[in-house]
């Protein structure tokens, strides 16, 4: 591992996280290169949020180590800090604070100059849609537009290494799609993003993707080729939905 290897962003070695005797996370390696839309899949307890909160550096590796742009998850926890936008299954939004406040609240904490700003601000508006609700208060939001505004106060600060935690659990299909448009968009402008989900639908919308089952990785490559590694003789191509649960129920019998 080579900590100024700049064609990946995330460079995970032997990353291994105990919780007392359980073992939440059992020596994961990979790497995602700068600008991939990587994605974390895999059934509830899996290990999908430890893997993020280790990333975001939230949360101490019991063994191994990642360096997320640049900046090791072990040894430099803060650095990472400022270099991502981790919005968890719980990120803080001020119910008494307007949208626009929160997202000023964010740039603020992130030391975002004030010049650089309206700029931003006008591109997550466009890409979100919350221009028109800036002056109304967060807690009367809709739960898909409070994940909007998440999303947006995440990235006010432009980081380089985007991680993001089951961001449209919950969330009704024309929200879901919107937040795959600002995540698809950041992206193309150069951003790395690692996100999870539960939906195995959404899969195909990564670069690449780790199935993860007890903390390891059960698979990880292309969805395209996922699909075609398991598809059988003459059958026709499975969703990728069949190949993880083939995957996971295969590894349940072992
Ligand atoms: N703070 C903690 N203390 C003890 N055990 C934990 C803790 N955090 C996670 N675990 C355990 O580690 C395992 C992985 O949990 P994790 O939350 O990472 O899974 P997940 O794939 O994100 O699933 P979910 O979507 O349900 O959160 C689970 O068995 C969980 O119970």
């Amino acid at each position: 591992m080579h900590p100024l290897d700049h064609s990946c962003a995330v460079i995970v070695d032997g990353l291994t996280r105990r919780f007392g005797e359980h073992v939440a996370l059992d020596a994961l390696s990979f790497r995602v290169a700068a600008g991939e839309l990587f994605g974390l899949v895999g059934p509830d307890g899996a290990g999908k949020t430890t893997t993020l909160r280790v990333l975001a550096g939230v949360l101490r590796p019991t063994t191994g180590d990642a360096i997320v742009a640049g900046a090791s998850v072990a040894r430099d926890p803060e650095g990472v800090k400022h270099r991502i936008a981790y919005m968890s299954q719980r990120f803080g939004l001020y119910g008494d604070l307007t949208v626009r406040e929160n997202i000023d609240f964010y740039a603020d904490l992130f030391g975002v100059p004030r010049r650089a700003r309206p700029a931003r601000l006008e591109r997550l508006y466009g890409f979100s849609h919350l221009g028109p609700f800036e002056k109304r208060l967060a807690a009367n939001l809709s739960g898909g537009m409070k994940q909007k505004l998440s999303l947006c106060c995440a990235l006010i600060h432009e980081p380089e290494v985007l991680l993001l935690d089951e961001p449209t659990f919950g969330v009704d299909p024309i929200s879901r799609r919107e937040l795959w448009l600002v995540v698809h968009e950041m992206v193309a402008g150069g951003m790395t993003a690692i996100v999870s989900t539960s939906y195995l639908d959404e899969a195909e919308r990564f670069d690449r993707v780790a199935l993860l089952h007890h903390g390891r990785i059960a698979a990880l490559d292309a969805p395209a080729a996922l699909q075609a590694r398991a598809r059988h003789g003459g059958d026709a191509e499975p969703s990728l939905e069949q190949v993880f649960i083939d995957l996971v129920t295969t590894d349940d019998v072992h």
